[in-house]
């Protein structure tokens, strides 16, 4: 190992056009690690907090980079990440942001594969790691915070839980946004694409379940293999909290009846995975969710974990939910990214690993997916920031047979 000699702290753009932090890291030996933090738009109210890229960087500056520069070995990821937090002494990042904090820590890691000579699924998950690889969620039609005038429901995944291979999955994930397109064509319905490169089409949400099915249908029979969808309702962006109310438009729904139009979805559209199905703070309904429909299903928590293990742990405490999306910038290092991925399969939760709404060219959570065993990545299906990802985990399983 060898200890980090040198952190570059600079903005770049992310895909929405906004800045966001890209970290540097240079080890005695001349490892290099590059990285860059993504951004949220629906945002969970107890994710680590990120900070105006200009103020995240002075402050990482100021405190996080002396506590690294000769030392810290790189490729102890540990020690990287215990640094970060120290330097920051909160516990939500909001001193140096969860956005420096990020992009260092895998920035850092990147430097210790470097060191190693090993591509960085192998350095993080080690010689032992296993040998599955995740099948793709992407997203083809969106709404929510992610598109104006669409969907209410955020993101229409495609699941291709059948494909035979990483390459076909992907192959086939884009091609069911190209079919969204053409029956969305067929219905006379103009789309523009939402943040994620999903279509954004001003339908209501049944029409939307509508062409997705067509669309899946479509592709499934092409290639031969199982194609499911799923949703990431985002709920926490439709709750009306005063009201306690669920507001689709003019529709309003009570808690119990989004538990119950929820588990209608799951039965009427065999869906493969409901994410974020009720509020942030309701793990009273999740749980009721996982009950009924748990058994066919993946209820994922986004807002509702944070990638958090103390969230995660009151969710398996009281049974809500069975799996959790895995989202780096979220808890702000990968140290704490990988106690969450562990907890959760400790107790049988699936982890998907995510991709935010605002994203770089950084490829990290191809190999974290990869490295952690998980079985699902969510990382859209179409645009150059969500297929650099995608396209490094062709690569990858390549390289790994
Ligand atoms: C990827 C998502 O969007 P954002 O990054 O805006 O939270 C999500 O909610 O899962
Ligand atoms: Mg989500």
């Amino acid at each position: 190992m060898t200890l980090i000699t040198s952190v570059r702290l600079r903005r770049v753009l992310d895909s929405r056009g906004n800045p966001t932090v890209e970290a540097d890291v240079l080890t005695e030996s001349g490892g290099f690690g590059r990285a860059a933090a993504p951004s949220g738009a629906s945002t969970g109210e107890y994710e680590a907090i990120e900070l105006p890229p200009g103020e995240a960087i002075a402050n990482a500056r100021k405190r996080a980079v002396p506590r690294l520069v000769d030392e810290v070995y790189a490729g102890d990821q540990r020690a990287v990440d215990a640094a970060l937090h120290a330097a920051d002494g909160t516990d939500d990042f909001s001193d140096i942001g969860a956005n420096s904090a990020v992009a260092i820590s895998m920035a850092a890691a990147k430097a210790g594969a470097d060191v190693l000579g090993a591509p960085l699924y192998q350095h993080l998950g080690g010689a032992f790691r296993g040998d599955n690889f995740p099948v793709p969620l992407g997203n083809v039609v969106g709404g929510g915070e992610h598109a104006k005038e669409a969907t209410y429901i955020q993101e229409f995944l495609s699941a291709p839980v059948g494909a035979p291979s990483v390459e076909e999955a992907v192959f086939a994930n884009a091609q069911v946004h190209a079919a969204v397109g053409d029956v969305l064509d067929e219905r006379g319905v103009p789309a523009a694409k939402g943040d994620e490169g999903a279509w954004a089409p001003a339908i209501d949400d049944s029409e939307a379940f509508e062409v997705v099915e067509e669309a899946v249908s479509r592709v499934a029979d092409d290639r031969g293999f199982d194609i499911k969808f799923g949703l990431d309702v985002a709920a926490t962006e439709l709750y009306d909290a005063d009201d306690e109310v669920y507001r689709y438009g003019d529709e309003e729904r009570t808690p119990e009846e989004q538990v119950e139009y929820m588990a209608e979805l799951v039965d009427e559209y065999d869906l493969a995975y409901v994410e974020d199905p009720l509020d942030e703070n309701d793990y009273a309904g999740t749980a009721d969710l996982t009950e009924k429909v748990g058994d066919r299903t993946l209820i994922c928590g986004d807002d509702l974990f944070v990638t958090n293990v103390e969230r995660l742990q009151t969710g398996i405490d009281e049974g809500a939910g069975n799996s959790i999306l895995i989202k780096p910038n979220q808890i702000g290092t990968l140290s704490d990214a990988f106690d969450a991925v562990e907890l959760a399969t400790k107790h049988g939760y699936d982890a998907v690993i995510s991709h935010r709404s605002g994203e770089t060219e950084d490829t990290t959570i191809a190999h974290l997916a990869v490295a952690t065993d998980a079985p699902f990545i969510k990382t859209g299906a179409v645009a150059g920031e969500r297929t650099a990802k995608l396209n490094e985990l062709i690569r990858i399983a390549e390289d790994a047979v």
